[in-house]
């Protein structure tokens, strides 16, 4: 059991960009930090959540208003750093109770430098960005805080994520490999556009071997790895800037060879197919997205972190440059393209998190899709 640091906590000012304020108390890091505010519904996952490298540059809001509870250990994460931007909780744990917890979640985020707000009415918070959409949003504690006028010119001034090109920011530098585990049986090379750990892992305990490449991998460097199968990964940023994975992307469709993408992945194949691409108005972050799979009719519960998605038709087989495509998935929500399947050749991809690192593992059966496309290659 471990009891975070107690004490009185410096005042803290959350500024969203249309002027709407809420005071707190710091909570991590006391510093100044500006994002997108978003918000997650999971109850559970917060380790998975903040070290999703595809939060980078957002301050994610928590609906669940206790956070913090299990601590934090170190098994969970899903890269090597928390990246989220900051951290709005509501009632942060006082105690931390877990077998597995190593340290506090307020002692973690403040080791990292994450600033965060604790104290405030996130439930209020969230329902104005479900209202007005996802903005920008800046957090200031400390015991000196800027006057009101400033703090909000600051918020003003911070970049949007909309034209944001992030994901050579969040991906490795150098290739590496995750061994299958078990026998091997395929060689996949997987673009990292901001990949989270588990992805590779589930892959590899399908026995596939990994060859995680850079975000400006080429179509040559995919090539090098002689692959069975090519994915491209989950990422940050607006997916209309990823000219470069679009046109490795293609290079793989038109040579045929198996392809599975997640989240930025899917709306990488979405513009690789002549799609557009479209910012919803506050996204879905979360574990407990209901989705449908359309060719099997099945409703699956998943984990969800998207603020962008893919403009494809839902009621009719599209003709693309590499022959039909169509909708697979949709969110049952709002009806939201949730994945693409290629009619004519083996290529599919999901907008949800079928890694399920935190979440349910309804979704699991897709890398077993994409198994069944490399093994029917080579059939
Ligand atoms: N998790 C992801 O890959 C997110 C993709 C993209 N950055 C979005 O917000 O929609």
């Amino acid at each position: 059991m471990t009891t975070s640091t107690r004490g009185a906590k410096a005042p803290a000012v959350l500024v969203l960009e249309d002027g709407r304020t809420f005071h707190g108390r710091a909570y991590g890091a006391v510093g100044v930090t500006f994002g997108e505010a978003v918000f997650s519904t999971g109850m559970t996952g917060y380790q998975e959540t903040l070290t999703d490298p595809s939060y980078h540059r957002q301050v994610v809001v928590m609906t669940a208003p206790h956070v913090g509870n299990t601590g934090v250990n170190d098994e969970d994460p899903e890269s090597q750093r928390i990246w989220v931007a900051g951290y709005v909780v509501r009632d942060p744990a006082r105690v931390s109770s877990n077998w597995r917890a190593k340290r506090s979640l307020d002692e973690e985020l403040r080791e990292q430098g994450v600033v965060g707000i604790s104290g405030i009415d996130t439930r209020a918070l969230t329902r104005h960005l479900r209202e007005r959409g996802a903005m920008r949003v800046g957090i200031f504690s400390g015991n000196a805080l800027p006057d009101a006028g400033t703090m909000l010119a600051e918020v003003r001034q911070a970049p949007e994520m909309s034209g944001a090109d992030l994901s050579a920011e969040v991906a490795t530098k150098e290739a590496y490999v995750v061994p299958a585990i078990g026998e091997k049986k395929f060689t996949v090379a997987a673009v990292d556009l901001g990949i989270k750990g588990m992805t590779p892992h589930r892959m590899a305990e399908r026995g596939i071997e990994v060859h995680v490449l850079p975000a400006t991998a080429t179509a040559e460097d995919v090539y090098a790895v002689d692959p069975d199968g090519v994915f491209f990964s989950n990422g940050p940023g607006d997916p209309s800037t990823a000219d470069g994975p679009v046109s490795v992307m293609k290079s793989v469709l038109e040579r045929k060879t198996p392809l599975f993408g997640i989240c930025f992945g899917n709306q990488i194949l979405g513009r690789a197919l002549g799609f557009g691409t479209y910012k919803l108005k506050y996204g879905h972050r979360g574990i407990n997205q209901p989705v449908q799979d359309r060719t099997t009719g099945k409703v699956e519960v998943t984990a969800h972190n998207h603020g962008f998605a893919v403009d494809a038709p839902l009621d009719r087989v599209s003709d693309t440059p590499f022959g039909r495509a169509e909708v697979s998935h949709v969110c049952l929500n709002d009806d939201v393209v949730e994945g693409l399947q290629l009619l004519d050749q083996p290529a599919f991809s999901v907008q949800y998190h079928p890694e399920a690192a935190a979440g349910p593992h309804d979704a699991a059966y897709l890398f077993d899709r994409f198994v069944q496309l490399m093994e029917g290659q080579r059939a």
